[in-house]
């Protein structure tokens, strides 16, 4: 495969890379991190501080393979989340995470480097992917622009497979008493008071964006997320039993991420007025416990 990005575009640091067959990618290589983007689906798959534990994770079960949805990393779920509001037969999550996007820029900075991808258009709807790699934080900005003469839904996450040392080692803070709808059983309720710790598959779409924290025992870690352009957080785990139903996941990969998505979810689904461009941006940050 000739890659879609000459070598002589690419910054020090930077490398065109294949995948897999068809699916091309970027590799970041700096002193304080390193990151891999795969072009296809528009979505970071790794990201790496040095000496330090990854920040995602991508599930060694994950199909490298065009026409699948790759199991981790960040997909980018647009323009709807889940499954598509009124016809059955389109993908769950929409068309970005199985549609090559195509690199607009890649710079270096002493901040990191910048990206900047094109994606898919569905229907009257563009999708552009802009990412910073830097050193202890990502940050990531998909943005939407109605290109029609009508408004247009969407609806989207920025599906973040957070990798933990062991999911039922960890406490989340931030969304205590907001309210959310549990996607297991259908009903709506109020998320736990203090500190909640993953204890069963959760599925939520939580309507806030509260900055988040998630405290890591195992590794000593804190992470810190922030979103923008966003009223809804999904919070997702399968746990044993809904892993077992996966099978791009091992027997034991579950208990090594916890998603952590910034949404325009539920009731948080947006309608885009023609010509208008909205975007959803999520920051992950990483410290000491
Ligand atoms: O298996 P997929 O299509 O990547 O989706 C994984 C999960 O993604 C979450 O965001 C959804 O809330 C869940 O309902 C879904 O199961």
């Amino acid at each position: 495969m000739t890659h879609p990005v000459h070598p002589d575009l690419l910054p020090a640091g930077v490398r065109a890379i294949e995948l897999a067959p068809g699916m091309p990618g970027l590799a970041f290589s700096h002193p304080d991190f390193s990151a891999v983007l795969s072009l296809y689906g528009g979505q970071l798959l790794d990201f790496i501080p040095a000496g330090g534990q990854p920040l995602l994770y991508l599930s060694p079960q994950a199909q490298l393979q065009p026409g699948k949805a790759i199991r981790g990393g960040i997909p980018l779920c647009w323009p709807w989340f889940g499954p598509h509001p009124t016809d059955g037969s389109r993908p769950q999550h929409g068309v970005a995470r199985t549609a090559l996007w195509t690199v607009n820029a890649v710079a270096r900075s002493d901040d990191g480097f910048h990206v900047s991808l094109n994606g898919p258009r569905e229907g009257e709807l563009q999708a552009s992917l802009t990412l910073l790699l830097a050193p202890q934080q990502l940050s990531l900005t998909l943005t939407t622009r109605n290109l029609g003469k009508t408004p247009q839904p969407l609806s989207q996450a920025l599906h973040s497979y957070v990798a933990v040392s062991d999911i039922r080692r960890l406490r989340l803070l931030g969304l205590a008493q907001a309210p959310y709808h549990d996607k297991l059983d259908g009903q709506f309720k109020r998320w736990p008071d203090g500190d909640w710790m993953p204890q069963a598959a959760t599925d939520a779409v939580v309507a806030s964006a509260a900055p988040l924290q998630l405290h890591d025992a195992g590794w000593q870690r804190r992470l810190q997320l922030a979103s923008s352009g966003s009223a809804s957080t999904v919070v997702w785990t399968p746990w044993q039993q809904g892993a077992a139903k996966l099978a791009d996941l091992s027997a034991d990969g579950w208990q090594h991420f916890l998603c952590l998505e910034a949404a325009n979810a539920g009731a948080d689904a947006r309608v885009l007025a023609a010509g208008e461009a909205h975007s959803l941006t999520q920051q992950l940050r990483v410290a000491a416990l």
